[in-house]
Parts: structure tokens; sequence; C-alpha cells
């Protein structure tokens, strides 16, 4: 016996559509009177006067063509969130969110290149399930698509070829961030020696353009010094380079899009007059960004909330955000924004909404939760492994937890609090890829059978994420 679920039954061009759990639990779309002219486009079967198409991606990809507000579009300039999903399970208890909060915009397809190298997804099934947890609870209001730190061409047109539309350029490999340090006669030298010539430009031209300049901020003038100017060459100028490939990439693909720059996966803080220089430069070489991404004061760890002094991050926000609003209008992007609720406040008043939260972790280590509810071995499974595997998934990501402070013998009742412990939920929170290799179809099981569980916890959760955002 097929359930429907209610909040999906919505009519389009004088048909209605459904989605239906069936009784092995796989889903299937059920259209009713439509034309064949509109069923043609999904792979699927007359029942009656129904049409009923399996929820697959080759169906996902019709039901983008069929129901406008399902197909990406670009957010611009308004409030937005991503939901990054590992699992393709959590949009469902994200769309809930959305409908409880006004005025911001959803992102429930995000996921980077190393998320979905870890779970082996291509950008088409992570937008794929987006397109049917939006699709199962009615979301009526538009969705945009985030291919996240991107690092090659292949990548970008993968996800181009998928349908994304928001690009986040991320060249932060090549940022030289002993330059951040070095001494005067250092950063010259390397300034120098870098080849910018696919800017247009070189070391000098960007001291004699920029050095001596004030911009005018809300707060007081910035006055770009000559020192610090080459000292932003000498950080970011290989990120430029490699920036510019990549956005002009994107750019010769044809497709639509907006673009992020990113630059905060990096280890010193980003400094007023490299974002200056940075955007700059891109500006002048015709690049038009809808958002910036610089690494904040403080330490933006996983899955934990912010670490460090919250005045001085108020204040990093607000000089930001008065340069965004000379230079651009664009956003500021908050990444490993998850869990981070003491400074949503102050980035929302700082940036005045003009601005992106972009969070992926928490839905994956939230998800746990409801393992811990119904399998506590399961979970003490995964967190071994997580720990087994801790410096392999560690790479690249931000954590500090000190793992010899994870208790071992937890009893059934406790196992919940391993989520929420900070080393525990750090260890657990990168492990996905190792424990979703190992335990992906248990884990994917429990959480489809406790379906409305995950979603209620999920709604929850991001009500939190997302209403500071929000006009509620
Ligand atoms: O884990 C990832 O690769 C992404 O989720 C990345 O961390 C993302 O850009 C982010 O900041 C989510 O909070």
């Amino acid at each position: 016996m097929s359930t429907d679920y209610a909040a999906s039954r919505v009519s389009y061009e004088g048909a209605e559509f459904r989605l239906q759990r069936n009784d092995d639990r796989s889903q299937s779309l059920v259209i009713t009177g439509a034309p064949e002219s509109l069923t043609a486009a999904f792979s699927g079967r007359r029942d009656g006067d129904a049409f009923v198409a399996p929820a697959t991606g080759e169906n996902a990809a019709a039901l983008r063509s069929v129901l406008p507000w399902l197909k990406p579009r670009r957010w611009g300039l308004e409030t937005s969130a991503g939901t990054g999903d590992r699992l393709g399970l959590a949009t469902p208890g994200h769309v809930q969110a959305f409908k409880d909060v006004a005025g911001v915009n959803p992102v429930f397809a995000q996921q980077s290149t190393r998320e979905m190298g870890r779970t082996h997804r291509t950008p088409r099934n992570v937008l794929d399930d987006a397109t049917w947890g939006a699709f199962q609870e009615g979301w009526t209001g538009g969705v945009g698509a985030d291919a996240d730190h991107q690092k090659t061409e292949e990548s970008l047109s993968e996800c181009a070829e998928a349908g994304f539309v928001f690009f986040t350029i991320d060249p932060g490999d090549e940022m030289d961030m002993a330059a951040h340090d070095d001494d005067e006669a250092t950063v010259r030298s390397k300034a120098a020696a870098i080849d910018l010539s696919s800017l247009d430009t070189s070391a000098d031209d960007i001291v004699s353009r920029y050095a001596g300049q004030t911009i005018e901020l809300e707060s007081g003038p910035l006055t770009l010094d000559e020192e610090s100017v080459l000292r932003a060459v000498a950080k970011a100028g290989p990120a430029l380079v490699r920036g510019l490939q990549l956005i002009n990439h994107v750019e010769g693909l044809g497709v639509e899009h907006e673009l992020e720059f990113a630059i905060d996966e990096t280890d010193k803080p980003t400094t007023l007059v490299e974002h200056v220089v940075v955007v700059k430069e891109l500006q002048r070489n015709g690049v038009e960004l809808i958002s910036f991404a610089p690494r904040w004061v403080g330490q933006f760890e996983k899955g934990v909330e912010y670490i460090g002094d919250r005045e001085a991050l108020a204040k990093n926000f607000s000089d930001h955000a008065e340069i965004a609003r000379v230079l651009g209008p664009y956003k500021l992007s908050l990444h490993s924004g998850s869990d981070k609720f003491s400074i949503y406040p102050s980035f929302v008043e700082a940036t005045r909404g003009v601005a992106h939260l972009k969070t992926a972790g928490t839905s994956w280590i939230e998800a746990l939760r409801i393992v811990a509810a119904h399998d506590p071995q399961l979970l003490r499974d995964i967190l071994k492994l997580s720990l087994e595997s801790f410096e392999e998934n560690r790479h690249s990501y931000h954590l500090s937890c000190d793992t010899t402070r994870i208790p071992t013998d937890v009893p059934d009742d406790k196992v919940g609090e391993l989520v929420t412990a900070l080393e525990s939920r750090q260890v657990m929170h990168v492990g996905y890829g190792a424990v979703l290799d190992e335990y992906g179809v248990q884990i994917k099981d429990l959480l489809n059978t406790h379906e409305d569980e995950y979603a209620a916890l999920m709604k929850e959760h991001f009500i939190a994420h997302i209403a500071p955002f929000g006009k509620r």
C-alpha cells in the first residue's frame, strides 16, 4: 500500500503532481490529468488516468523541466543559505525550516568536490536528491544550486552540465600564506616574481594602481599603503591568477551562473587591503562577483560554535561588509557556518542581510542522532571507524579536537551525547566518507525508516540556523 507525501501535491498547467512512498520504501511520482505531451518527458507507465514514474535521476531532471520552481536559479544579492546534504536525505527537513522562516532563499543542492569525492556522488546525484526532497515537501519558492569549493575546470564543467548555477571559485590552494607574515624584503621579492600577465598587470602596476589610494568607508577612510598592497600581491596574486582561469572557464561554458570567490579555507585572515586588491583586480578583468568568502578572524571549526573574540569578529564582519558595499555590492559568505549561532546576529547586522550562510556537515552529524537513538551500536561503530580514519579524514578541514578525550565505554542511553561532545562530534563530522563507505546502507535505511523523525530534527535545527537571517 503506497502512501502519499501530502505536502508534495501540486497542480500546474492543468495536471496534478504528487510523490508517494511505496511498500518497498521506494518513491514514485504520480501525475494525473496530464497530456501525453507532458508525461513524455518522464520515464514511467500509465496506470488508469495516472502516470507513475519512479523517483530516479532521469525523472528528477524531467520534473525540473516541467515545474519551473525546481530548476536552479540565481539568487543575486538576496539573502540566501546553503544546506549541503552529504546523505541525499536531508532536504525535506531543510524545506520545512525554510517554509517557517520568510526572507531566506534556499540552496538545497550544495556540495564541494571534496564532499562528492568522499561520498562518491556526482553533481547530478546531488541536484536530483535535492529536487526530490524539495518536491516531496511542496517547496515552490525557487531553489539555488552551489557547486562548492571548485578548484578545477573539469569539476566546474561537470557541475554546469548537471544544472548548477552558483559556482564557488576556490583558488585557496594557490595562496602564499607565508607572505602574510614575511618581512618586507621577502614580500617585495615574492610579489615581483609572480607572473600576473594573465591579469594584464604586474606587481608594479598593482602598486601604482592602488598604493596611496583611500577608500571612503562608512566607518572612515581605508588607506592602502604600499607594503600592504605588495603583501596582498605576494599572498593572493597566485590565487588571483588561478581564480581568473577558473572564472574564465565558467564564462566560456555559456551557462547561467553567478560567482563566489572563496579564500576562506586558509590559515590567516584576509586583510582589508587583500579584499580590496583581489576584488578590484577581478573587476578590472571583467568579473562580477555575487559573493565573496574571506577568511574571517578567529576559528571557524567544523560542526561547533565560533572560537575566538566575538567583538573582534563583529568588527571584522563590519569592515569587510563596508568594503563590499563600496566595491560591489556583493554578498559576504559565511563558510563552515554550521552551529555558530552566537555570531549570526552580528553577521546579519554587518552585512544588512546581503549575505550567504553556507552549511553542510551539520546535516550529516545531526543525522547520527537518529542513529544513536535507534541503533547505539552502529553509532559506536561509526565513531570507532571515524577515529581509525581520522588523520586522513581531517585533511583540509579546520578542527582542533583532542581525540584522547573521547570516552570509549558509553552506555546505550548516553551514546547520543557523542554527537554533541566537541571531540567526538568533530571526529564523526569529518568521518563521513569512510563511514558511508562502510555503513552507508545501514545509515540510509535507518534514516528512511525514521524519515519523519529526521525531517523534524532538521526542521528544528535549521530554523535555528536561518531564523537570524530571515524576516520572521
Ligand atoms: O565539507 C565541505 O567540503 C563543504 O561542506 C565546505 O565545508 C563548505 O564550503 C562549508 O563551509 C559548509 O559549512
